[in-house]
């Protein structure tokens, strides 16, 4: 599988993606001139699956290792966990030539980035994700951060890692169910981006397990998706603009996701819900026809992925959500909302109505309004 580069105007990085990715870690990341400590943070799970391999490539390259393991789940991405991380860092004297390394998914890479952006005012970052969301979007960009009380990454940092190596052999223990999650952002990059990659999704029979989908398939999600985040993030490092689509289907999805206490839906899922929605919102509003919304939809079904906002939230608890969306600007929300398969535009002309309007005639999301 080729390299990526992640292209930016400062301290551009290396997507390594080969089978022998966690094997070589230690030696990839001697190529980049590190300070000798570094301390790998996981969860129980991943680490009981990978964390030894991890740390014998760290060690057979002379790197001096510790490690940090927070529960697994979306509910421990708060302060309280970076907090204890802190402590580790501290206990073991980690200075700032150190390395924070990410071993899991989008949870850990998104807590350990943070952690390492603010640990000694920044010390060095190098993602191993091992869910399939976290390969195909949340290792690659440098987003980082943890979640408020009142919604999703509320706090966080831009930061970016030194590397990204990539192994896809460890998706063998990922369960369908995240599997399909990770597949969510697969299809938000082939309506925002990549129009080939959706219609090779299209042909497709299978798409909900990593078996179904094949080694082929695999190789193209993987490198289709990592080039299509280094080529927006590359554009827009910090979001100013055009890196917005890569929220595509995460307005409403997000406001799903913290109304639901992350605990009914894991976050592709609810992104799927959420392009569902602005599926219909962009029809509502003419900028795209039913049937490529249809086509999408179809698509998400077939994957195996939920479509509808439970009919237990309120529409206006969505709508009060969505008002602390990051992507607010002058008090507007902001949305991405396809025009074509491959295309999208971002608007600040979605009105309250006008989602109403499109939720509608689905019975969705109307439960307590
Ligand atoms: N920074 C970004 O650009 C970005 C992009 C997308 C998503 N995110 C964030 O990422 C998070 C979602 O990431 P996720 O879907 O990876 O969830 P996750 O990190 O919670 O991982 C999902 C589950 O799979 C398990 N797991 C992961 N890899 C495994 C493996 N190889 N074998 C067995 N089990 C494994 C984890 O322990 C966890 O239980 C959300 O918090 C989301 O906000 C960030
Ligand atoms: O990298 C980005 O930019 C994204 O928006 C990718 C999203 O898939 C991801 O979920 C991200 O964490 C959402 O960012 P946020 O700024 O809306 O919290
Ligand atoms: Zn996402």
């Amino acid at each position: 599988m080729p390299n990526i580069t992640v292209d930016l105007p400062q301290d551009s990085y290396k997507i390594a993606i080969a089978p022998d990715s966690l094997s070589q870690l230690g030696a990839m990341m001697q190529q980049l001139n590190l300070g000798k400590k570094v301390v790998v943070i996981s969860n129980p799970e991943i680490f009981g699956h990978y964390g030894a391999t991890c740390i014998e490539s760290l060690e057979t390259a002379g790197f001096e290792t510790c490690s940090h393991l927070i529960p697994a789940g979306e509910e421990y991405k708060h302060l309280q966990s970076i907090q204890k991380v802190y402590d580790t860092a501290l206990v073991n004297h980690l200075e700032r030539s150190s390395t924070f390394v990410a071993l899991g998914g989008g949870v850990i890479g998104d807590m350990t980035g943070f952690s390492a952006a603010t640990w000694l005012r920044g010390v060095n970052f190098v993602q191993v994700p091992t869910s399939l969301l976290a390969i195909v979007d949340a290792s690659v960009g440098g987003k980082t951060g943890v979640n408020h009380p009142q919604g999703k990454n509320l706090i966080g940092a831009f930061y970016q890692p030194k590397l990204v190596a990539i192994d896809p052999t460890l998706l063998k223990t990922l369960l369908p169910r995240e599997f399909r999650a990770g597949m969510a952002e697969v299809i938000k990059y082939g309506v925002i981006w990549d129009k080939d990659l959706f219609t090779k999704l299209e042909h497709h029979p299978h798409l909900d397990t990593l078996e179904n989908v094949g080694d082929e398939l695999l190789e193209t999600i993987i490198t289709r998706s990592c080039q299509a985040k280094a080529d927006v993030v590359g554009q827009d490092e910090k979001e100013s603009g055009i890196r917005a689509i890569l929220n595509y289907g995460h307005t409403i999805g997000h406001a799903v996701e913290s109304l639901t206490n992350y605990k009914q839906f894991v976050h592709g899922e609810a992104v799927a819900i959420g392009m569902v929605a602005a599926g219909k919102i962009a029809v509502t509003m003419g900028l795209w026809t039913q049937e490529e919304a249809d086509r999408q939809d179809a698509l998400i079904a077939k994957t195996g992925l939920p479509t509808d906002i439970p009919s237990e939230i309120a529409i206006e608890d969505i709508l009060e959500t969505i008002k602390s969306d990051k992507k607010v600007k002058a008090g507007k929300v902001r949305f991405i909302l396809p025009t074509s398969i491959g295309k999208v535009t971002i608007t600040d002309t979605v009105t309250p109505e006008i989602i109403k309007q499109a939720m509608k005639p689905y019975g969705r999301g109307l439960g307590k309004s």
